[in-house]
């Protein structure tokens, strides 16, 4: 089935009636398939993410993590299937007969103000101060008043734990202060839905736990939804609520971290962490 060609109608949960709302999962995948050529990265792949909830993915090398975030961050297309964000589709637009079609550039860049990313390198940009690297989206892309977007900058930047940082430039912080500008800067365009993909694997070893207690601090003291890739099994354990276990582009076990990490019940599983933990 192509996505472009056949109508793709809503599941029937999606949108959510009259004070439903509180149970319908934010975040939806209904039959998602990525496919890069012939390679199939992900195969028919469901799951469902709860408004507030905090979710880990694990799994092997190349079973499609990274993927599932940047199809959420829409800097990917599906090939078929369909991402539901908030009772919306993310990948789709409704067309006037209630069908689906594939999202042009231009929704897919309103779903993505949505959505806040952190990278595994950064990805600041480099030729800005820090207080640039932060308002930039939300001037430019949300349309915020400069003065607000820097006010709120100040802000993130106390809470990140870098407010004389204002006006250096990415190349004078260490990898640690970096991650947490590129964290501040998720966070200035006020996500629904934070990403994270590996934040702390390119950080010096000393600068690891300093950047998984302030996202600890942001999971905890903030109601956004988090989804988050990551070796780290203890912060996934502090701070998820759920644990969804990939292989080969399919979700193989899902569970509570104490149940994944202590009694998990597929075999993949337990090759997994036994080569992690
Ligand atoms: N742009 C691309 N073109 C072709 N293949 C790609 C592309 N991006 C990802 N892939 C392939 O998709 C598969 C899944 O990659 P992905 O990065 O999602 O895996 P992962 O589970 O995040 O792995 P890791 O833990 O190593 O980061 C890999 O086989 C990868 O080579």
């Amino acid at each position: 089935m192509a996505t472009d060609s056949a109508p793709l109608k809503e599941p029937a949960d999606a949108t959510p009636a009259t004070g439903t709302a509180a149970v319908e999962p934010l975040v939806r995948f209904d039959k998602v398939v990525k496919r890069y050529g012939d390679h199939v990265v992900l195969d028919e792949l469901d799951f469902t993410v709860r408004r507030g909830e905090h979710v880990t993915l694990i799994g092997p090398s190349g079973s499609g993590k990274t993927t599932i975030l940047r199809l959420l961050m829409t800097l990917e297309k599906v090939s078929d299937g369909v991402i539901w964000v908030d009772g919306s589709p993310l990948s789709h637009v409704r067309t006037a007969d209630g069908s689906l079609k594939p999202a042009g550039e231009k929704q897919l860049r309103e779903s993505r103000k949505k959505i806040g990313m952190v990278f595994q390198q950064f990805n600041l940009f480099p030729n800005m101060k820090v207080l640039q690297n932060i308002t930039e989206a939300p001037v430019n892309v949300l349309g915020m008043a400069r003065e607000e977007a820097e006010a709120r900058a100040v802000d993130l930047l106390d809470l990140v734990g870098l407010s004389g940082k204002v006006d250096a430039h990415p190349s004078q912080l260490s990898g640690g202060q970096q991650q947490r500008v590129a964290i501040a800067r998720a966070l200035a365009m006020r996500p629904e839905i934070l990403l994270l993909d590996e934040v702390t694997s390119a950080l010096d070893p000393e600068l690891v736990a300093g950047v998984l207690d302030l996202l600890g601090d942001i999971a905890r003291s903030t109601d956004i939804t988090m989804l988050c890739v990551t070796h780290e099994m203890n912060f996934a354990r502090d701070v998820s609520k759920k644990v969804l276990m990939f292989d080969a582009g399919r979700v193989v076990e899902s569970g509570s971290p104490e149940k994944i990490f202590s009694d998990p019940e597929h075999e993949r599983t337990r090759e997994f962490l036994n080569a992690v933990l």
